[in-house]
């Protein structure tokens, strides 16, 4: 819509604005999404369960037309995703007599995926979420435990990036997770990616998602992990950010619309949230939303089936939100 400021207009020269889309949403609400982001991620369509559905069978199509969008809007685009727990065909793990598959063999596919897509959108797509949630949630546990990690063992996050590494030599390559700034769980990402480092794998950024909610995590807990990341000497992108109108652990399934509580409280944590980016800004290269607006949302039925929720800057109409107005004057 002309009559709305740009998003990515207003802060350029801090750090791209991206959203996560689909070649669903780009046909219903391209013009908008180009006209306030100018970077984008694929929200399904280039995982590995998409584009290579079967062993040798790949299937480019969506991921093309998302990549020539970008293009033709002169958009950076971020790959989503080349070694993840979820999303990924159960074949990669699979030997041809059905039992497990090998080391060597599921490097080799990996080698064969990294090469295929990376070749193929290089120059195009110039950062990778090379691995994502590789790092365990709970307890005093390290590595989450993958058949990634499994059949490879645990150097498949340092072999990863060196497969990504030689299919693109030029993508700045990430290690992406959620529950980030989590006092506990942020060392095990800050010493996972340290030791990467260490070992000389070439890890050149660190993907913040930033799937919060209204409640949390407090803006200082964001910004320790801030700070705690940069000093690795490495690029933050915030590549997942929505603000769910709800605690992961809150089911409550009463609610057709947010309540007035919620809105007020929505614009506070999008002002306080983007006043601290701009502070990092010098750290900060990229902040994506996963989703453009409220009209394609993941957290519309995860993790509570069927419920609706509210987390993006913009309403199921596309109309700009209160927050909004308050990003455009934090920037
Ligand atoms: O916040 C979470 C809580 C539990 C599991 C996964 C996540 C986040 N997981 C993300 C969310 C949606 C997917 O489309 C993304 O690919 C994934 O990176």
């Amino acid at each position: 819509d002309t009559a709305i400021p740009s998003l990515h207009e207003a802060y350029a020269g801090l750090f791209r604005i991206g959203a996560a889309v689909s070649t669903d949403t780009l046909r219903r609400e391209g013009p908008f999404i180009a006209g306030q982001y100018n970077s984008l991620t694929a929200e399904n369509q280039m995982k590995f369960e998409e584009i290579q559905p079967e062993e040798g069978r790949y299937a480019f199509e969506a991921a093309d037309a998302i990549v020539e969008f970008a293009q033709r809007g002169g958009m950076a685009m971020r790959g989503h995703t080349l070694v993840w727990h979820n999303q990924t065909p159960d074949w990669v793990f699979r030997a041809a007599d059905g039992g497990d598959a090998s080391r060597e063999e599921v490097l080799r596919r990996l080698e064969d995926h990294a090469h295929a897509v990376m070749g193929r959108y290089r120059g195009r797509i110039g950062a990778w979420d090379v691995v994502n949630e590789a790092v365990e949630d709970e307890g005093d546990g390290y590595l989450r435990p993958t058949k990634w990690l499994e059949r490879i063992g645990e150097d498949y996050l340092e072999r990863a990036f060196r497969i990504a590494h030689e299919a693109d030599p030029d993508a700045r390559l990430f290690y992406n997770d959620y529950n980030e700034t989590d006092p506990v769980k942020r060392v095990k990402i800050h010493r996972l990616v340290r030791s990467l480092l260490e070992a000389g794998a070439p890890v050149h950024g660190i993907g913040m998602q930033g799937h919060w909610n209204l409640y949390g995590p407090p803006i200082d807990e964001i910004k320790e992990a801030i700070e705690l990341y940069a000093s690795l000497g490495v690029r933050l992108h915030i590549t997942e950010l929505d603000v769910s109108a709800f605690r992961f652990e809150d089911r409550r399934t009463d609610l057709l619309r947010p309540t007035p509580e919620m809105e007020e409280r929505l614009t506070e944590r999008y002002e306080e949230i983007f006043k601290l980016f701009r502070e990092y800004r010098s750290a900060i290269d990229s902040v994506t939303f996963w989703g453009a607006a409220d009209t394609r949302t993941w957290l519309d039925g995860f993790p509570v089936r069927g419920r609706l929720n509210w987390p993006l800057p913009f309403d199921r109409k596309l109309r700009p939100k209160p927050a909004f107005w308050r990003m455009l004057e934090a920037a």
